[in-house]
């Protein structure tokens, strides 16, 4: 039954008005999360921590051991989780950037990842073939307590049962699959679902889809703007709901928004919010690998203590929401070389034209926090994970 002509049907025979949303069901799918591309950044096996009080497996000593030999026993038991994720092989290196003094505005360095000499670190992640299929439902305009204003885009797609989230900044960047007609749909609908262009205001009944620009014009001089700012975000909630420094993720979330509302940033801005808690392992696991740091080990070895790959992530979905952005270049946020060439997917289906460093804003004197856990984090991406970071400007 056409819902948007004849209403849904209450159970009390009263009907609904078309645009009232259905009774939520379980998403039926063939997929689950191990369907989906996996970036390979696991890393060689490192020491394992002694957890003992024996051992002085201690909260407050260093948490970093200073050999590396190859993980011969396995963890007790008690460690290990459900899922068995064997850890993979190849080691990196410690990058060798040089520490350049980072200006307030977000300023790109050319990355090409065609090239090894690209900027994008050295490994190649394993994707799929194809992207997954993704479908934005709804967006809202969200005002936010900066005075910047974004707009929430929420996503459903063919490989899980997760709401990812694109927050778009700018008001040129559209989804396809919003914008797209639904069969039956009457403009309310439309209007409901964020189907539409400019500002609701009440009594507003068309979605004028009809006036709306192509991605990344100005609407005013028809000229392009050049590729946007975007930001592919892991879901944390320690850092960035209930304040943990053991990471810099709330941080990092609150500063690519801060840069993609500048004044000075005509092209926009997108953070893809992907439902990715923990690395990829879950809130769970990851409380257990805090667990794990505080008697000793780091966040890679922690995840590896846990049978987890060092990175359990993957970007194809982040790959097919920009392509609903409508975006096939990027300037992308990141310290890290393999989202790069992940988010890129396996065709090159978006292209990251430009790196922008995410330097903590300790480090710059602007801000931020410091504690010795979120240092222990950013060491261990700079020294596992090949971050590139540069250690050295952590100030004394
Ligand atoms: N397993 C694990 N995950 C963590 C830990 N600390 C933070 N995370 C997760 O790491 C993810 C943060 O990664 P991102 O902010 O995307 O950063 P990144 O890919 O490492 O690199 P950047 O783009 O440079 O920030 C989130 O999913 C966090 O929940 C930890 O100690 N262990």
């Amino acid at each position: 039954m056409p819902g948007s002509e004849l209403g849904q049907l209450r159970s009390d025979g009263t009907r609904l008005p078309s645009f009232y949303s259905p009774r939520p069901e379980a998403q039926s799918t063939s997929h689950n999360d191990g369907d989906v591309e996996r970036a390979d950044f696991s890393l060689s096996a490192p020491t394992p921590v002694s957890a003992t009080p024996e051992d002085g497996g201690d909260a407050s000593r260093d948490t970093f051991p200073q050999a590396s030999t190859p993980l011969t026993q396995p963890p007790p038991n008690s460690l290990l989780s459900p899922a068995f994720t064997p850890p993979a092989t190849p080691g990196t290196t410690t990058p060798s950037h040089a520490g350049a003094a980072v200006p307030r505005e977000p300023r790109g360095i050319p990355v090409d990842s065609s090239i090894p000499t690209g900027g994008c670190g050295t490994k190649q992640p394993r994707l799929l073939e194809t992207l997954p299929e993704v479908e934005c439902i709804v967006r809202a305009r969200i005002p936010t307590t900066t005075g910047a204003e974004m707009f929430l885009h929420l996503y459903t797609n063919n490989v899980d049962n997760k709401e990812h989230l694109a927050i778009v900044f700018g008001g040129n960047i559209r989804s396809q699959s919003l914008d797209a007609v639904r069969e039956g749909e009457t403009e309310m609908d439309r209007l409901v679902r964020g189907a539409y262009t400019g500002r609701l205001f009440p009594g507003r009944t068309t979605s004028g889809l009809a006036a709306a620009v192509p991605n990344n014009q100005d609407a005013t001089s028809g000229s392009t703007q050049g590729p946007p700012l975007v930001r592919i975000h892991s879901e944390c909630y320690t850092g960035e709901t209930v304040w943990s420094a053991r990471c810099d993720c709330g941080e990092q979330l609150d500063e690519a928004a801060r840069l993609m509302s500048l004044p000075s940033n005509k092209a926009g801005g997108i953070i893809i919010y992907l439902r990715q808690e923990g690395r990829g392992i879950g809130l769970g696991e990851k409380l257990k690998a805090y667990n794990l740091q505080d008697l000793g080990s780091d966040t890679v070895e922690a995840n590896l203590l846990l049978r987890h790959p060092a990175d359990a992530r993957s970007y194809g979905l982040a790959t097919a929401m920009l392509r609903d952005l409508g975006q096939s270049e990027v300037r992308l946020l990141t310290n890290n070389p393999d989202k790069i060439r992940a988010v890129e997917g396996p065709h090159r289906e978006v292209v990251v034209r430009e790196r922008v460093a995410m330097v903590p804003l300790s480090w710059k004197g602007r801000g931020g926090f410091r504690a010795p856990e979120v240092e222990g984090y950013l060491k261990t991406k700079i020294e596992k994970m090949g971050h590139m970071l540069d250690m050295a400007s952590l100030p004394r």
